[in-house]
């Protein structure tokens, strides 16, 4: 099952059209939307777009997330719904707007990223302080106290006293134990989560003036953080394929804010990706950082995992370089790897195995 990432933030802020950008999806652009989307959307990927013209397969298939468009937090009336959306995602895009325009409205009256930023993620920590403290009187008010409550204690008072500084729970570093321990709980917090700051066109192209206060508050927070108009890339978007190539060229930029953000979500993920190709497929296969050559071969098929002899293995420089699988064996970087090598993000490889 694809991860998923949810776009959150105030009303009219830009999550739908971000969301729009990102799948592909026809969906009416409303400021008043009060439903949540959810599509797949397609992780861009130059190496398959330039192993595709090399095997010119029947079929190409790039790598997939979720992704759900969030009803945006509108006061402590619908918080209670916005919070189960959220604990329900792997990932989470806020979106900050700082774009000017008078036509959109502000459900505070006013544009301020940082009172947007603060407002949602105080929503977030809050929901997580509260969590803490639940399980703190609970394990309070036990007559005698396990081994094991004596430990998750510990924990919950250095996680309250994060929470309270208003520091996310991904900020506390946790041994293995005590992740164990905190296994089943899930707090907001502790999701990854990159702030995209909504630009106009004159902030884009001239500098935005507050982006030093956000970066630093992002950066004290452990957040990433981008900066993207979602109305230059709606613009972009539209453009046949041709012009958008010359757009970014008179543009000084080599990729589009959205392709950025894609992988940046992909990467917040712990993702990366492993490639199979062939005049039937070329794909980009998603997976964890540090799974091995079996557990990569599971993710395609549990019988090739089961009955994995070899991974053969070319790294997409190496094969890109040489331009083809003779050339990659002539030059000796063609490898048979065992089943605990641990796959690299780019890794051409086909599977040897009997069932
Ligand atoms: N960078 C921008 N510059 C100017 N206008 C923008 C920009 N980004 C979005 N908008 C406009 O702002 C309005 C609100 O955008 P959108 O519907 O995507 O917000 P939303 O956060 O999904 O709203 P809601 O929470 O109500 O669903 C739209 O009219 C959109 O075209």
């Amino acid at each position: 099952m694809a991860l998923s990432c949810g776009l959150i933030g105030m009303p009219a802020v830009g999550k739908s059209t971000f969301f729009k950008l990102l799948t592909g999806a026809d969906i009416s652009i409303g400021t008043y939307a009060d439903h949540a989307n959810i599509k797949i959307a397609n992780i861009p990927d130059k190496r398959i777009d330039w192993l595709t013209k090399l095997f010119e397969p029947k079929k190409t298939t790039f790598a997939q997330l979720e992704i759900i468009d969030i009803p945006g937090l509108q006061g402590s009336g619908n918080s209670r719904e916005f919070l189960s959306r959220v604990d329900q995602v792997d990932a989470l895009v806020h979106v900050v707007r700082a774009f000017r325009e008078d036509q959109v409205f502000h459900i505070d009256g006013s544009v301020n990223p940082m009172r947007d930023l603060d407002t949602v993620n105080s929503e977030l920590l809050l929901a997580d302080l509260q969590l803490v403290e639940t399980r703190i009187e609970r394990i309070n008010a036990a007559k005698k106290r396990t081994a094991e409550q004596e430990k998750e204690l510990k924990v919950m008072e250095r996680l309250q006293e994060t929470l309270e500084n208003e520091q996310r729970v991904a900020t506390v570093e946790l041994n293995a134990d005590e992740q164990e321990l905190l296994q089943h709980v899930h707090f907001l917090t502790d999701k990854p989560m990159i702030v995209v700051i909504n630009l106009d066109e004159e902030q884009l192209s001239q500098g935005y003036a507050k982006e030093t206060e956000i970066k630093k508050y992002c950066g004290d927070m452990g957040l990433r953080v981008l900066e993207i108009c979602a109305k230059v890339e709606m613009e972009i978007n539209e453009l046949p394929a041709e012009e958008r190539v010359e757009f970014l060229q008179d543009m000084g930029i080599e990729e589009t804010g959205i392709v950025r953000l894609a992988e940046v979500i992909y990467d917040t993920l712990g993702l990366i990706s492993f490639l199979t190709v062939g005049t039937d497929e070329v794909r980009a296969w998603p997976i964890d950082k540090g799974l091995t050559a079996r557990q990569a071969a599971g993710k395609i098929h549990s019988d090739i995992a089961r009955g994995f002899i070899r991974a053969e293995v070319v790294s997409f420089q190496d094969f890109h370089q040489a331009g083809s699988m003779d050339a990659v064996k002539e030059k000796g970087q063609f490898r048979l790897e065992d089943k605990d090598y641990i796959v690299h993000d780019g890794d051409i490889v086909s599977f040897r195995f009997n069932i």
